[in-house]
């Protein structure tokens, strides 16, 4: 729980979700479950383990999921996180591992509650968009469609039992060559995904310097094409400009991090004017030292230059916080007032795509707590 005099207004706040990663959601503990369950070899905590060729390197942070959690506290880079979260993908196999980690996912973010269902409730998000890797899986003979089962699965019922709504995103693989993220675009396309509806939009993610927007412009444009939304990491490790490509180049509606957006004007001119929304992950910049605290990220800037943004986990099981955590962390960095809290929310609904109707019934239900709080609390508006 965070010291500020909102905390209880943030967590009544209606959410939306729009950058978290599946996979990112897998805790050491289910990590460790599932290689037990699946018989997957994790990389050996010391020498003697590890002599066959071909076998990982040794890494003492395996040893348990203490030793990983606190590996993960000292990330020194994007590409470091990226090394442990793609060793994490190894244990996920089957639909029904997919099924129970979304499920677990979607019940933390809806209620807060990882532990027994008699706490009460403290995190309300109420739609969430998430990402998945399909070239992390299609390598270790794991298609899309596994991935898709599960989630829908899982998706179907958290919103019987919570009342969450769910999407899914695929994200194609920044540091794998172009080529396979054409093909993997194809297949998806082909086995009917976008069209259906199992699959909500498009995404590009994973290592950013030197892999800039433009090489991606032609898979962008088919996706435009064919209707398909899109959202591409950007910003996050990479220069300003790569934020203003992935607007210009890729036709995105939402940039995912886009906090360097901020060390240009004519960028962030360019975003207002464009309305695209940046999906900011502000635990999740600390832990892998975009910036040293939250304080630095550029919450302040984009509310007074009225550029939009929503407020995201991006892999909450690595970076210590779901969205709540990031919410609070927020509001103990800029003490922020009830008014910017109603911008913010109201923001991440509209730049939802989730539809119009179930959009209408979040900002109802976003100004029913605020209209509450302040009667019961006072505050501006
Ligand atoms: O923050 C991220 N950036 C890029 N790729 C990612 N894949 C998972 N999380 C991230
Ligand atoms: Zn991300």
């Amino acid at each position: 729980m965070c010291k500020s005099p909102l905390h209880n207004l943030l967590t009544a706040l209606p959410k939306c979700e729009h950058h978290v990663h599946l996979e990112g959601t897998l805790s050491p503990e289910l990590l460790f479950e599932l290689a037990a369950k699946n018989n997957i070899a994790l990389p050996p905590v010391s020498s003697q383990a590890s002599r066959e060729v071909g076998a990982d390197a040794v890494d003492p942070a395996f040893a348990s999921p203490g030793a990983l959690y606190a590996r993960y506290a000292e990330f020194t880079s994007l590409d470091d996180f990226l090394h442990y979260y793609y060793i994490g993908f190894r244990v996920l196999l089957t639909a029904s591992d997919f099924e129970a980690l979304t499920y677990a996912y979607l019940r933390r973010a809806a209620t807060g509650l990882s532990g027994p269902a008699s706490a009460p409730r403290s995190s309300n998000v109420r739609h969430t968009e998430v990402f998945f890797d399909p070239q992390g899986h299609t390598p270790r003979g794991i298609p899309p469609s596994t991935i898709i089962t599960g989630f829908h699965a899982a998706a179907a019922r958290a919103e019987r039992d919570f009342g969450i709504t769910a999407q899914l995103i695929p994200c194609l693989l920044r540091h794998l060559p172009v080529s396979s993220a054409e093909e993997t675009f194809t297949s998806l396309i082909d086995a009917g995904f976008f069209a259906s509806g199992a699959l909500a939009g498009l995404g590009l993610c994973s290592t950013e310097l030197d892999r800039p927007p433009a090489l991606y412009a032609p898979i962008f444009s088919r996706a435009a094409a064919l209707g398909i939304r899109r959202t591409a990491h950007a910003g996050e490790e990479g220069p300003p400009g790569y934020v203003s490509a992935a607007v210009r180049e890729l036709g995105v509606q939402r940039v995912d991090h886009g906090v360097r957006a901020a060390e240009e004007e004519g960028v962030m001119r360019g975003l207002r004017e464009a309305g695209v929304l940046l999906t900011v992950c502000p635990l999740s910049n600390v832990a892998l030292r975009g910036v040293h605290e939250v304080r630095e990220v550029p919450v302040r800037v984009f509310l007074e230059r009225g550029v939009k943004f929503s407020l995201n986990s991006d892999d909450p099981a690595y970076f210590g916080g779901y969205v709540q955590e990031n919410y609070c962390a927020v509001e103990e960095a800029f003490g922020l007032s009830v008014g910017e809290w109603r911008t913010i929310a109201r923001n991440a609904v509209e730049g939802s795509w989730c539809g119009e109707e179930r959009k209408g019934v979040i900002l109802r239900e976003v100004e029913e707590v605020v209209r509450e709080w302040v009667e019961r609390e006072g505050g501006e508006l």
